[in-house]
């Protein structure tokens, strides 16, 4: 699994008090990434104790970890609705008084298309994080997923709304990441993005972007795991 920075026992903290949500016939969405691996464990943990629920997982990684950790999946197309997500950031604006306080960054492990799915159908959509991924600002160059076909003129486009486009490459095969969806990641930074819900719009409407990571109003809460406890906001 891919793997971030941060304090583990504060991923797990998060984690764990998250899963303590989840309710007898719950339908949940698995987030993916190192952060929500330690909730979907924990809700295999109370699966294994008589908990009924079923899972629906963002990715291949969070679908791997689900059956591992015993929880029976289903899918997006097969339920009336999803009751909670549980899922981690990259970033999330901490601001309480800016634009776009607990807009969030995701898409480090290139699955945000599927988690802005699973997250948006959601009652409630929880974060789970550790204190490294609040800013004041979100900031880190914004996940672009786009159609093979698409990746250069697309670039031009996010060049053309002032950011600065990077394929993602893959760190053990050659050449760029493919998502579990067959298609490529663009990370665009764009400096302070003081607008996220703007920069939202703007990228959506671009032909052949399939989806991006910046996810504003979507967040119901951020549970974020400290030294000593959870730290919890509201939105
Ligand atoms: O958006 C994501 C994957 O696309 C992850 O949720 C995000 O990268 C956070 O991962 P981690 O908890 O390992 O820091």
């Amino acid at each position: 699994m891919k793997t971030a920075g941060g304090s583990n026992a504060a991923k797990r903290r998060a984690g764990e008090r998250a899963a303590e949500a989840v309710e007898d016939g719950f339908v949940v969405g698995l987030g993916t990434g190192s952060t929500a691996a330690y909730a979907i464990d924990a809700i295999g943990r109370a699966v294994d104790d008589g908990l009924e629920v079923e899972g629906i997982p963002t990715s291949f990684q969070s679908r791997r970890r689900a059956l591992e950790a015993g929880i029976p999946l289903t899918t997006l197309d097969a339920v009336d609705g999803v009751d909670l997500a549980i899922d981690g950031a990259d970033q999330v604006a901490d601001d309480p008084d800016a634009s776009g306080y607990g807009a969030l960054i995701k898409g480090g492990g290139a699955a945000h298309t599927r988690e802005k799915l699973v997250d948006a159908a959601a009652d409630r959509f929880v974060i789970v994080a550790d204190p490294s991924k609040l800013t004041p600002t979100l900031e880190r160059a914004v996940p672009v997923e786009v159609i093979p076909d698409a990746h250069t003129v697309v670039a031009d486009r996010l060049r053309d709304l002032g950011g600065e486009p990077t394929l993602r490459d893959a760190e053990h095969k050659d050449g760029p990441v493919v998502t579990d969806n067959g298609n490529l990641v663009i990370d665009c930074a764009f400096g302070l993005i003081n607008e996220p819900e703007t920069l939202a719009t703007q990228l959506s409407s671009v032909p052949g972007v399939v989806e991006h990571g910046l996810f504003v109003g979507l967040a119901d809460a951020t549970y974020i795991g400290t030294a000593d406890g959870v730290d919890v906001r509201e939105y």
